[in-house]
């Protein structure tokens, strides 16, 4: 393994996706080439139907290219059958999606150690207790999620992506079922994770302000990488997706546009 494959947690090597066949396929992703560094914050936009959305599946194991390579941490992943993938997922990589996907019967604290049960570890008592406090849920530990806000419940879902020490975590649109104030805080807490404790995240999102907060941006159209932006500020980033034609559809906000959230709010 070289020192480049070591220092990249994620790469993807010409990855091609079609869906279907003959004149009905779709062509998701056209040979994406890109490499997130270990200990990186990187946002992933690009306008809808540019393939974010396939490209996160197929980063993560959750489905095949159908052509070029995804390497965790120097592996390839298009050699495991099914079991293998599973198992790797379960071990290797944390998830924290939109709607957080806790599970309502279960605690706090048997939500954030799911992971390890599912991948047969025994908790780490110390680890379990150092991501609850790092995501402030020291005092909900015995609560149901219904009991939680939408934020504490996205805290919850941080905790229970970074207990398994992965090697990258996947986030689709975290603060996208967040009002302003609270998706700073969630963002601010994914941010502290990589600096802190040398996270890799890869966000996929379409709010600019969201993408402000990761170390660089990712752009894809077309299914195709059309280049990134280093520490992004959230007024370029929207810039460059007016340029994707992001937003061609949609009407212009009276006195231009504002730097967009799922609230409608700026931050
Ligand atoms: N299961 C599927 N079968 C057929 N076509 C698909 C499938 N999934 C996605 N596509 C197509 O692949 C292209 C990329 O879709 P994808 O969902 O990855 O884009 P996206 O950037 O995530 O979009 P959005 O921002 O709207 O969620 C689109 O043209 C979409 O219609």
């Amino acid at each position: 393994m070289d020192t480049i494959a070591v220092a990249d947690t994620v790469r993807l090597n010409a990855v091609r996706k079609v869906y279907g066949e003959g004149a009905n396929s779709v062509t998701a992703l056209d040979g994406v080439t890109l490499t997130f560094e270990r200990g990186s914050f990187t946002a992933v936009m690009g306008p809808s139907g540019s393939g974010k959305s396939t490209f996160l599946h197929c980063a993560a194991g959750l489905d095949r290219p159908t052509s070029g390579t995804v390497l965790l941490d120097g592996e390839d992943l298009s050699g495991y059958d099914e079991t293998t993938l599973t198992k790797m997922r379960r071990e290797r990589i944390g998830f924290i999606f939109q709607s957080f996907n806790l599970l309502p019967a279960l605690t706090v604290l048997q939500n954030i150690t799911l992971p390890l049960k599912l991948a047969g570890r025994r908790p780490n008592r110390a680890r379990v207790t150092e991501v609850i406090q790092r995501v402030g849920l020291g005092e909900r530990t015995g609560h149901r999620p219904a009991e939680l806000s939408g934020g504490q419940q996205q805290r919850v879902a941080i905790a229970r992506a970074l207990v398994t020490g992965p090697a990258v975590v996947f986030a689709d649109e975290p603060t996208g079922a967040l009002d302003t104030r609270t998706a700073r805080e969630v963002l601010r807490l994914m941010q502290e994770s990589v600096q802190s404790l040398g996270q890799t995240i890869v966000m996929v999102t379409h709010d600019p302000v969201a993408a402000s907060y990761a170390d660089r941006v990712v752009f894809l159209a077309d299914g195709r990488f059309v280049g990134d932006i280093y520490h992004p500020t959230a007024e370029v980033v929207a810039e460059r997706m007016t340029h994707l034609g992001a937003w061609a559809d949609e009407q212009p906000a009276a006195g231009g546009r504002q730097m967009r959230t799922s609230t409608g709010g700026t931050y």
